[in-house]
């Protein structure tokens, strides 16, 4: 049911865990974005099986990875354009973008109106221990903590110290970010360190958000909606 040279991750690395936050209300926007019919992660072949080699190495050590966004659908993608121009919507703000102006998140570079992620072979993702309990989900209505807070502080979702949480939309999620423990450092050049190794290419403004080089449709954008499948 998906186009051809794309899989559902799970078909080809069924260790690696899921929080994939489009599907749910816990994201910036607050709510299930558009096409997100299933919290699943589907992408290409060639972006799949790098991601499953790179979980392999890590597992090694007690490690695994957890990913938030896959492949992501150009409905999905208009839908943050939508939402970005309701100024009168800011419910998620004190947690995601507790410093940046709603009206600067596309040109400061934390959400894309032309997504890499619609074509199927970018990920965003982070690393975690292996035997650590899941984390009790977010629900609405939970208070919301500012994203960029010390560990403990911000939403814990059980990952490792990143030193922000995921689509935290502020400086200190930049590679190379001032004013983050030591050892969240350590942690992004771990995860940058593996993904390179598996031939993905980081990106500036975010920790989690990673492309395959050489990827398969350096061109299109696709539109079919995220499903759960078989
Ligand atoms: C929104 C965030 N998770 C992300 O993926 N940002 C980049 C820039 C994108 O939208 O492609
Ligand atoms: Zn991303």
């Amino acid at each position: 049911d998906l186009p051809v040279g794309f899989v559902r991750l799970r078909e080809v690395a069924p260790t690696i865990q899921y929080d994939i936050r489009y599907a749910g209300p816990h994201n910036f926007v607050g709510r299930p974005i558009a096409a997100y019919a299933a919290p699943e992660c589907i992408l290409t072949r060639q972006a799949a099986e790098a991601l499953a080699a790179a979980a392999r190495e890590l597992a090694a050590q007690g490690l695994g990875l957890r990913v938030y966004d896959c492949y992501r659908p150009a409905q999905a993608v208009a839908d943050f354009v939508a939402w970005a121009r309701d100024l009168g919507d800011e419910a998620m703000k004190p947690e995601f973008y507790p410093r940046v102006p709603k009206t600067e998140l596309f040109a400061r570079g934390y959400i894309a109106e032309k997504s890499g992620h619609s074509r199927g072979s970018t990920v965003d993702l982070a690393i975690v221990r292996l035997d650590q309990k899941p984390a009790p989900p977010w629900a609405p209505g939970e208070p919301l903590a500012d994203c960029a807070l010390p560990m403990g502080e911000r939403f814990d979702d059980a990952t490792l110290d990143f030193g922000t949480g995921y689509d935290c939309f502020d400086v200190r999620a930049h590679h190379g970010a001032a004013g983050i423990p030591a050892e969240a450092t350590t942690n992004r050049e771990t995860l940058k360190t593996l993904m390179q190794r598996h031939g993905f290419t980081p990106y500036a403004e975010e920790w989690w958000h990673y492309t395959l080089a050489g990827e398969p449709f350096p061109g299109t954008y696709f539109d079919f909606p995220v499903t759960g499948g078989p």
